[in-house]
């Protein structure tokens, strides 16, 4: 923890944790240390974790995500993830066997904010230039979901990267506006894309959760990373929010739907080997 000290000095204080991955083997003492922080609370406002360069942001979010459903006093916020703007292209084609994904794929799959930094070296520092532009598309092509910000030297708004509640329920109502914006069809695709689908019928809350248990836990052909949604639920005049990571997954009654709303179902998938017409078709098993 880095504050002001009393003299105005840089006080640092440390929380050592074993060597080892936080969502695996030093699991245990990665909560405690956060609960040690919380005890803390009135001497910081956020904690920012930052993984390697290397790390899947999945399974980190998954374990703070499960603190949530168990009502911590801690909340995951956003995945952020920073994109280096002048090797991203060399960072995704960085694929060892044809059809294996690199950890900037998959970085960027999970993202909620996506920072592109370094972007004053390409397109001779021009912010909408044509090399930014193509970054910017291929960034959106695997997440469509994500906000982008542009950054050199990670100089950001701070409201850009905190407190953006990218798993609150408001934020689905955005996401229900933006309307079928992601329209790129992945049928098989070996790449992480961004599939969106929609429906108008209303489903039935039981069949869902059977629908994602099959599709999230028992591992088919797709590899689903990451669901955001909004569910018209029949017999129920409340919008519900899904929001999955990996294997978890959580549906939220919102507010309810307005009169001048069209009550449907709209769910945004990014993972790897989407498949459109499957999506589809398993979804009609859920209309109540
Ligand atoms: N021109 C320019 N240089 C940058 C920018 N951001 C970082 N750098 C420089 O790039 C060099 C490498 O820094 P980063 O790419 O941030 O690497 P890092 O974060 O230290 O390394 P990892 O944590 O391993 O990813 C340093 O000299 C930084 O000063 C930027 O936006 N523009």
């Amino acid at each position: 923890m880095i504050n002001e000290g009393e003299s105005g000095a840089l006080v640092e204080e440390w929380i050592e944790l074993a060597n080892g991955c936080v969502c695996c083997s030093v699991k245990h003492s990665f909560v405690q240390a956060l609960e040690q922080l919380l005890e803390r609370r009135d001497r910081f406002d956020h904690i920012l974790l930052e993984t390697t360069g290397l790390a899947n942001p999945g399974p980190i979010a998954s374990l703070l995500w499960i603190d949530d459903q168990l009502e911590s006093a801690i909340h995951l916020d956003s995945i952020i993830t920073v994109v280096d703007a002048k090797n991203l292209w060399q960072q995704l084609g960085e694929t060892r066997e044809a059809e294996e994904i690199t950890e900037a794929h998959l970085q960027i799959a999970f993202a909620d904010v996506v920072i592109l930094n370094k972007v004053d070296l390409i397109d001779g520092g021009e912010l909408e230039g044509p090399y930014v532009t193509g970054l910017i598309k291929e960034i959106q092509s695997i997440n469509g979901c994500a906000k982008i910000v542009k950054s050199i030297h990670c100089n950001v708004n701070l409201e850009d990267i905190l407190d953006c509640k990218s798993y609150d329920t408001k934020r689905f109502s955005e996401l229900y506006k933006k309307n079928a914006s992601f329209d790129e069809v992945a049928y098989h695709n070996p790449k992480v894309t961004t599939l969106s689908i929609s429906g108008e019928n209303a489903v039935d809350l039981q069949k869902v959760n059977d629908w994602l248990g099959d599709l999230l836990w028992e591992k088919g052909v797709m590899e689903i990373y990451r669901i955001k949604g909004v569910l018209y639920i029949r017999n129920s005049d409340q919008i519900h929010l899904l929001q999955a990571v990996r294997e978890l997954y959580e549906i939220i009654p919102g507010r309810s739907w307005r009169q001048d709303e069209k009550c449907a179902n709209k769910l945004v998938f990014i993972g790897k080997y989407l498949n459109e017409e499957i999506l589809l078709s398993s979804f009609e098993s859920c209309f109540g």
